[in-house]
C-alpha cells in the first residue's frame, strides 16, 4: 500500500518563480518515443506489468449498476486463464483498481465484495470533468463516494485558480480536498490540456503534491488534449523535485486516449526513465483507460500463438 503523501508546504513565491524550458523539454520527450520498446521475450511480462497499473475506467452517460459490475468483473480477471497459464503465471492478475463517476460508487463496492475482494475503487469527484460546481458541492461529493466505499477519489483542480496564477487559492482548495478524503488517497487531475503552458503545468503539480495529493494524474480524458509524452516529462521532473526536497513519492496517472499496448509500453518506459524502477508498481503509477486493456489482451495472445487473435477468440466479457 502506498505510504501516504503528508503534503509539505512549500515556498508559494518560489513556486510561482519557476520555469521551464520548452525546448529541454521537447528534446527529451523525443528522445524518450526514439527509445526502443521491450523486445519480445520481455513483452509479455512488461504487458502483464501495464495491465496492472490500469485504472479500468468508465465514466459514460449511460452508466448502469450492470457495466459497472461487468468493469469489476473484468477488473478481477482482465485475461482468461488458459492465457495466463501459457505465460506461466500462477498467482491472479487484477488491473490496478476500477475507476468510475460517484454515484456509481455503491455498485462497484458491492459487486468487488461479493467477490471478496480489495480491489480499490476509484471515483472521479469535484465536479469531474470541468471542476465548475461551488466548493461546497465539491467537498460534499468527495465526502458521499468517500462514504460510499472509494478508497481513491480523482478530484479535478481548479483551472480557474491555476490560470489566474492563483496558487495559495488553488492550495487551500487542495488541502480541503485532502481533509474531506480521510483515508482515502487522493488523485489530482490537472487538465494539462487547459493549463497553457509547460510552465503552469509544472507549478500546479507542486502545489498538487504541497496539498498532499498522493498521484498527480494528466487529464480527464474529456480534453481534447490529454496526454502527451511532453506533458509526462513536466510531472515526472515535478515529481521527482518534490521527492528530492521532501523525500515523498508521489504517483503519476497518465490518462485519456492511452488505448494501445504500444502506448502502454512507452508510459512504462517514460516513467522509469524519468522517475526510475521503484515507480513501476500501481502503488506509484497507473494509467487511467477505458479502452486499452482489449489490445493489450491482444498482444499477449499474439506472444503466446505467434499470431494475432481473431476476433471471435476473444472473450466478450
Ligand atoms: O481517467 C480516465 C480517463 O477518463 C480515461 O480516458 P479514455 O476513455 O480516453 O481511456
Amino acid at each position: 500500500m502506498l505510504e501516504r503523501n503528508p503534503g509539505t508546504r512549500l515556498d508559494l513565491e518560489w513556486v510561482s518563480r519557476t520555469r521551464v524550458n520548452t525546448q529541454a523539454v521537447l528534446r527529451r520527450a523525443q528522445q524518450i518515443q526514439g527509445i526502443r520498446l521491450p523486445k519480445d521475450q520481455w513483452k509479455a511480462a512488461w504487458l502483464l506489468k501495464a495491465l496492472s497499473c490500469i485504472d479500468l475506467t468508465t465514466l459514460s452517460g449511460d452508466d448502469t449498476q450492470s457495466n459497472v459490475h461487468r468493469l469489476c468483473l473484468k477488473a478481477l480477471q482482465p485475461i482468461r486463464e488458459d492465457l495466463l497459464q501459457q505465460l506461466h503465471m500462477d498467482c491472479p492478475v487484477t488491473t490496478g483498481a476500477v475507476c468510475v463517476y460517484p454515484s456509481r460508487v455503491c455498485d462497484a463496492v458491492k459487486t468487488l465484495r461479493e467477490a471478496n475482494s480489495t480491489l480499490p475503487v476509484a471515483s472521479v469527484a469535484t465536479g469531474f470533468p470541468a471542476g465548475q460546481t461551488p466548493l461546497s458541492v465539491r467537498l460534499d461529493e468527495v465526502r458521499l463516494a468517500v462514504a460510499d466505499g472509494a478508497t481513491e477519489i480523482d478530484i479535478v483542480i481548479n483551472r480557474t485558480l491555476a490560470l489566474g496564477e492563483q496558487w495559495e487559492a488553488l492550495y487551500q482548495e487542495l488541502v480541503q480536498f485532502r481533509e474531506a478524503c480521510a483515508h482515502a488517497h487522493m488523485k489530482a487531475i490537472l487538465a494539462v490540456g487547459e493549463l497553457g503552458t509547460f510552465t503552469s503545468v509544472y507549478r500546479a503539480s507542486l502545489v498538487c503534491m504541497m496539498a498532499g495529493s498522493d498521484f498527480i494524474k494528466t487529464s480527464t480524458g474529456k480534453e481534447p488534449v490529454n496526454a502527451t509524452i511532453p506533458v509526462a516529462v513536466v510531472m515526472s521532473r515535478a515529481i521527482r523535485d518534490y521527492y528530492i526536497i521532501t523525500g515523498h513519492k508521489v504517483g503519476f496517472k497518465p490518462a485519456g486516449g492511452i488505448r494501445t499496448a504500444d502506448d502502454a509500453l512507452l508510459w512504462l518506459v517514460l516513467v522509469k526513465e524519468e522517475l526510475g524502477g521503484a515507480w513501476i508498481t500501481p502503488e506509484l503509477f497507473r494509467i487511467g483507460a477505458s479502452s486499452l486493456l482489449a489490445d493489450i489482451e491482444r498482444q499477449l495472445y499474439r506472444h503466446v500463438t505467434g499470431k494475432y487473435a481473431a476476433f471471435h477468440e476473444l472473450p466478450l466479457a
